[in-house]
């Protein structure tokens, strides 16, 4: 199957000797939203501008469309980037900075004045089509670059923490409405951002880095799920941690590791050493269940935030666990603070990995 976007082996080591990304792997199939996000450093910004054209690639290849572009300059590859930062002409009007990419193709007007009252629609941009782009609010800007960004009708459009500039309701209208708009048109968004939410609530599949590394690719519910590597099992939702040896198991479903809150089984490889257990996969004062850990603790600390009860239990090791439960359970107000209270966790939510 052909992709529209393929990244082999892609490095990117800068003249000062900082190695930004290495081994990058990946291939986005048409009119996928595919997310970078990583903390700030981690290389995403970097990836993105290799893949447009803006900076060369060190290392490895990149397809578009089954054509090599990895030497092409940005004009010649079928993509649009959108700046965090806009990047609008501020002193051209509205209409200017929408045209521009088609003039600089050197498209004949009639054309490119259809193309641009067509986006200029499309985005309720017309009322101000002849107002100068730096009198406009964020929110304004944010569409005239989108439709920038789309009237050249790019296969693939890149977006460079495009919402970080834009308050937090404008930014959830905004997010919105980029996804309908993906749906629409069917391209393909390869989205970059350091906010989780915004990654997790938009794309199709998320591509997790740190340090130049990718550490997994995956659907968010996956991500969240079925962690691959301790990076991903620290920085995505909430989970506890606990490392242990491998141990044998009784039955092939499962892997077990020895910790030192006592044996707990979960799905993944033998020879893991870590189980990775999502806040919300924790039960308070289980009946007992044959097959389900459990973990006795005192609760040390209890937050209502909305419906969502945020609880802590202190297990005997002093090993603090996150447990997050429905804030109307019967059990979470009956309980006091230093109250002994046991964990109850079906292993199929928890994840053993190797670390
Ligand atoms: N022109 C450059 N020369 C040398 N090193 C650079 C250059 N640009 C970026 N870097 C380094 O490359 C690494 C990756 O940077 P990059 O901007 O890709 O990260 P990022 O994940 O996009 O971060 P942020 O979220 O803060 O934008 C960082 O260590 C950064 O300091």
């Amino acid at each position: 199957m052909q992709h529209d976007l393929e990244l082999i082996s892609v490095g990117k080591t800068y003249s000062d000797g900082t190695v930004a990304v290495s081994n990058f792997d990946l291939k986005v199939a048409k009119g996928e939203f595919v997310a970078f996000l990583g903390p700030s450093g981690c290389g995403k910004s970097t990836t993105l501008r290799m893949i447009a054209g803006f900076e060369d690639i060190t290392e490895g290849e990149v397809m578009m469309m089954g054509r090599n572009v990895t030497h092409l300059p940005p004009e010649k590859r079928p993509t649009s980037m959108i700046f965090q930062n806009y990047a609008l002409f501020p002193h051209m009007t509205v209409r200017q900075n929408v045209a521009f990419g088609l003039d600089v193709k050197g498209m004949a007007k009639a054309e490119r004045n259809r193309k641009v009252d067509r986006i200029l629609d499309m985005f309720d941009l017309e009322p101000y089509a002849d107002r100068k782009a730096d009198r406009l609010s964020g929110g304004q800007r944010q569409r005239i670059a989108l439709a920038r960004g789309l009237v050249v009708e790019p296969e693939i459009l890149l977006l460079d923490e495009p919402l970080g500039a834009l308050d937090a309701n404008l930014r959830r209208i905004i997010q919105n409405e980029l996804k309908l708009l993906q749906r629409e048109l069917g391209i393909t968004f390869v989205f970059v951002t350091h906010a989780q939410s915004e990654a997790l609530g938009l794309s199709d599949r998320v591509v997790v880095m740190s340090n130049g590394v990718v550490e997994q690719i995956s659907p968010p519910r996956e991500l969240y799920r079925r962690p691959a590597t301790p990076f991903v099992a620290d920085f995505i939702g909430s989970n506890t941690i606990l490392r242990g040896r491998s141990v044998g198991t009784d039955g092939p479903a499962f892997g077990r590791i020895d910790t030192a809150v006592g044996l707990i089984d979960g799905v993944g490889p033998a020879g893991a050493t870590m189980a990775v257990i999502p806040a919300e996969a924790f039960r308070i004062q289980p009946q007992h269940t044959p097959g389900e850990v459990h973990l006795p603790g005192t609760l040390s600390a209890r937050r209502l935030v909305g419906a969502v009860g945020h609880l802590k239990v202190r297990l005997a090791d002093d090993t603090e666990i996150a447990v997050e439960i429905g804030a109307d359970r019967p059990e979470v107000r009956a309980l006091q603070i230093g109250a002994p209270v046991t964990l109850g966790v079906d292993p199929a939510s928890v994840t053993l990995i190797q670390a």
